[in-house]
């Protein structure tokens, strides 16, 4: 497959590869999972768009330069749907502070109930039996990813097959993905769920998957539960309500600055950075923040490269920070003697609750927080209101105004 080296040029290169393959081909051949080392019918960009070393806009105009809008239709709204899913996080952050607790509450109970325990660890060691399930656990432990059609498969399997807490299993992704991203991997789970559009659950089924893996499996139909509902009575409430897209203050040319690089975007480079007065810049890494249980080293490696990469391409000397006590961003800031700390957007996730505690003690010491947000974000996310259908809609006004004429 990749040897997965976390630099903007490698996705670059990785991008050139794949895009003679983003047209028909891609529409018709990405529905099958040709297991590990050939995922050749898929781009295995994510680790890097979820980063931002390669952008999704990017990507999207050499599908369209090279096949034209009818046959580069599945890329570009498969692209479409990452963005879909953050700003749809970004609308009802409720969810993810409910995914949050709930985890918590899912960990205690392992720790009380030994069954539980013994069945959770044995379907993340792949010690289940059941051949297709056992090999996507070590196939994404092993390499850092799994295809979409496994991912699908996986959950829907964890949750109705074997009974497990959903949070678990998404915590178990986000742990190991290398492109693990807040809102795709939250939502996507309570996709299978039947939590996202409520009352319709994935149902992983034998035969599809036999198709669908070129018969690399072949699981019988009495292996699989019969799924007739999804877990909508656990949320009777239904979902929360629809939230304005939250402010944001844009930095300020002139003011004393501290440029803050995160893997939330690693191309700082692409913002005005020569009209600020950058007086320090510091790396921040934030991927031991996805759970309370260690995180893949696979992981951690990405992080550190792409954050590497992304300060050598910025060309400023800078310090390594690690996210532990949220007072040392302050400290770093006003040890510089900055006003301001400018950062691209920080969308809902583990790092923006980090962020959240680092408030106060960042307004004790005069520092205002500053963001970037990407003209994508700005056209996609104001229609992530309801289901993807909404967005998908306004795919032309939303290309219209991100991509050069
Ligand atoms: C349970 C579950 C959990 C998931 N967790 C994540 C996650 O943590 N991070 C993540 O980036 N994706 C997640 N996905 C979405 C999807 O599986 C991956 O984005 C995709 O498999 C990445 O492989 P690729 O780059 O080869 O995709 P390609 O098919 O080549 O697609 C190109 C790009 O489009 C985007 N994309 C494609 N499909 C989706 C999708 N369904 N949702 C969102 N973006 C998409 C990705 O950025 C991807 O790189 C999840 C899906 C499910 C069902």
């Amino acid at each position: 497959m990749t040897d997965w080296t976390p630099t903007r040029a490698e996705g670059e290169k990785l991008l050139a590869a794949f895009t003679r393959r983003m047209g028909r081909r891609y529409a018709n051949g990405r529905n099958t999972d040709h297991g590990p080392g050939a995922h050749k019918a898929v781009s295995v960009l994510s680790p890097y768009i979820r980063r931002r070393l390669v952008l999704e806009s990017d990507a999207v105009a050499a599908a369209l330069a090279e096949h034209g809008p009818e046959d580069a239709e599945k890329f570009v709204q498969e692209v479409i749907w990452r963005g879909y899913f953050k700003g749809w996080l970004e609308r009802r952050p409720q969810v993810w502070a409910s995914y949050r607790t709930g985890l918590e509450g899912d960990l205690s109970a392992l720790d009380r109930d030994r069954r539980l325990r013994r069945d959770v660890d044995r379907a993340m060691n792949g010690q289940t039996g059941l051949a297709c399930f056992d090999a996507w656990a070590t196939e994404l432990m092993d390499t850092g990813y799994l295809h979409n059609h496994a991912r699908m498969w996986f959950a829907s399997i964890w949750i109705f097959t074997l009974g497990l807490p959903w949070r678990l299993g998404a915590d178990f992704f986000y742990r190991h993905l290398l492109d693990g991203d807040a809102a795709s991997n939250t939502l996507g789970w309570r996709w299978v769920a039947g939590l996202h559009t409520r009352g319709k659950p994935y149902l992983a089924d034998a035969q599809n998957i036999a198709t669908f893996t070129a018969g690399r499996f072949t699981p019988r139909h009495g292996d699989l539960a019969d799924v007739t509902q999804g877990l909508e009575a656990t949320e009777p409430d239904g979902l929360p309500t629809v939230l304005p897209l939250r402010a944001f203050k844009p930095p300020q040319p002139g003011r004393p600055t501290a440029l803050l690089i995160t893997d939330e975007d690693c191309r700082v480079e692409d913002f005005d950075l020569a009209a600020l007065d950058i007086r320090t810049t510091a790396t921040l890494s934030v991927s031991h923040l996805r759970s309370p249980l260690p995180v893949s080293d696979l992981v951690q490696r990405f992080e550190d490269g792409a954050l590497a990469d992304a300060a050598l391409r910025s060309g400023f000397t800078l310090t390594v920070m690690r996210a532990s006590d949220p007072a040392a961003l302050a400290k770093w800031a006003t040890g510089a003697g900055a006003m301001q700390i400018a950062t691209p957007y920080i969308t809902r996730g583990p790092l923006h609750d980090w962020l959240d505690e680092a408030a106060p003690s960042l307004a004790k010491a005069g520092i205002s927080f500053c963001e970037w947000r990407r003209d994508w974000d700005t056209a996609i996310w104001p229609h992530a209101t309801a289901g993807f259908f909404r967005v998908k809609q306004n795919i032309p006004h939303i290309l219209d105004q991100v991509l050069p004429a």
